[in-house]
């Protein structure tokens, strides 16, 4: 029996599945779970089916409604049967650079994908994947018969009423992150897929924002699901002049907007929401990551690395570019991170872990200044994900980011946003959920001292791009 009071939401994101049951009408979360995703940028979608089982245990009875929301951009290559012929190409995955750049030029440069599909391809875009599988895995490649993002893949699992491909289904929000749809017109380009790819492929059907699209085995409706930021950005009932920044993974900044945006510098990139509006979002590959790697390099843990930062003086000089796993934003896939000005003084490690918070949400910062210049108003930034818990970022983002902080309090939004749209698809309605905000760690930087940190990271970005862009293959 199903209990129209309890709706679901999923979010399948980089290093997680996590699964949220909530009251339907407040949002109040009942039951929680979640399990851990390989760390690999190339995943077994069965990986995500593990999770999922592992994550969902003992919390589905009653639910009426799920949503999958998934990270966004991930390849899933199926043959005619629905099989995986390739393990998932994850958005964080720059195999595809060299892709790009072909891919680029050959529709007449940055300009011409900027205005086909509202953003310029970097490597995390589907269609550079599917480019490079073609190259890489031939055989693969050859078996192919669809393509879908993680959230469609498992949301296609979970629907125990469909047949077979043609019965894919994916949605506004999620597809805007493929390179082969058009926000603006709201269809496929399906001329992309095959000057990606040299043929056509099956795709999803993108349904409405608040459909159901199928059944699951134990008896809930199938809500269309949608990338994970835009999922959070229905789960914080984002406003015009919210600007979310997201900490996860990714680094992100994004706000919803009435019309579509096409940025051919390629900084924002021009999403649709999933609500029938747009989502402006600039992505950062290094977040997070960028202090759990620092607190390694230092031999502490993230509490003590937040402690270093915040009785630091200041980082004294002391730049972190922190593109660990190369970048997105700016578009240096092959960099490396990059540590600058040390000397006897700054060769500590509480002025080390304060660059490493203050590089990170140096990235951050560009990219609100990015949403600023495309005429987005940032009346105030929400602060999301797991490294938001951190009191260092807390501290710093303000001045960095040149904006009043809030904190929601801390939740799982993707997986809220999910479960907020399978509560509208059963109900017609979409519910409004109360969101609590905090106010953060009383600021550690004056304007101007932030302003010189921005300055420093900026310098020594542009002395060694160069550097970046070309070393380490
Ligand atoms: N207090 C903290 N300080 C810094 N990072 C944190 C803290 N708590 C969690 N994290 C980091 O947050 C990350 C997970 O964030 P999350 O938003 O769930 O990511 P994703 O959605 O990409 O899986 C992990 O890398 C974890 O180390
Ligand atoms: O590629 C993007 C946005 O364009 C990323 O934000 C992914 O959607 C992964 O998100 P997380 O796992 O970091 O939440």
């Amino acid at each position: 029996m199903t209990d129209p009071r309890l709706v679901a939401g999923v979010d399948c994101s980089t290093q997680a599945t996590k699964v949220v049951v909530c009251d339907a009408t407040t949002g109040e979360v009942l039951r929680e779970g979640r399990a851990p995703h390989p760390d690999a940028t190339q995943v077994d979608p069965a990986e995500w089916w593990k999770a999922w089982s592992i994550a969902s245990d003992g919390l589905l009875d009653g639910v009426s409604a799920l949503s999958v929301a998934g990270q966004q951009h991930g390849m899933v290559l199926l043959d005619g049967s629905g099989a995986v012929v390739h393990p998932a190409v994850l958005w964080n995955d720059t195999s595809s650079a060299d892709a790009t750049t072909d891919l680029v030029s050959e529709l007449g440069g940055p300009e011409a994908w900027a205005s086909a599909v509202g953003s310029v391809p970097v490597p995390s875009f589907t269609v550079t994947k599917l480019r490079w599988v073609r190259g890489a895995a031939p055989d693969a490649a050859a078996r192919a018969e669809a393509v879908a993002l993680p959230h469609d893949w498992l949301t296609h699992q979970l629907a125990a009423d469909r047949s077979g491909i043609a019965d894919l289904t994916t949605d506004r929000g999620d597809v805007s992150g493929t390179g082969w749809w058009s926000p603006s017109t709201n269809d496929y380009r399906p001329d992309l897929v095959e000057l990606a790819f040299g043929r056509s492929l099956q795709l999803p059907r993108v349904a409405g924002p608040s459909e159901v699209v199928g059944q699951t085995a134990f008896g809930a409706s199938l809500a269309a699901g949608t990338g994970d930021n835009m999922a959070a950005a229905l789960g914080l009932d984002l406003q015009p002049g919210d600007v979310a920044v997201s900490l996860g993974t990714s680094g992100t900044a994004f706000a919803r907007y009435s019309s579509p945006t096409s940025d051919p510098s390629g900084f924002v990139a021009g999403f649709a929401d999933a609500t029938g509006g747009y989502l402006p979002l600039v992505c950062t590959l290094n977040a997070a990551r960028v202090l759990s790697a620092t607190a390694t390099l230092l031999g502490m843990d993230l509490a003590a690395l937040d402690e270093a930062a915040l009785t630091s003086p200041g980082s004294n000089g002391l730049v972190m570019l922190p593109y660990l796993d190369g970048e997105r934003t700016p578009d240096l896939p092959h960099s490396t991170g990059l540590i600058y000005g040390l000397t006897r003084t700054t060769a500590q490690p509480a002025t080390m872990a304060r660059a490493a918070v203050e590089g990170m949400l140096c990235g951050l910062a560009d990219a609100v200044d990015a949403l600023r210049a495309q005429g987005i108003p940032v009346h105030r930034v929400l602060l999301l994900g797991g490294a938001a818990r951190s009191r260092a970022v807390q501290a710093l983002a303000p001045a960095l980011l040149g904006a009043p902080v809030v904190l929601p309090e801390p939740a799982e939004y993707v997986a809220l946003g999910a479960a907020r749209q399978a509560a509208w698809a059963i109900s017609g309605d979409l519910p409004v959920w109360d969101v609590a905000m905090s106010k953060p760690e009383s600021a550690v930087l004056t304007d101007e001292a932030a302003a010189d940190v921005r300055a420093r990271y900026a310098a020594v970005l542009s002395g060694t791009r160069p550097l970046l862009a070309s070393d380490y293959r």
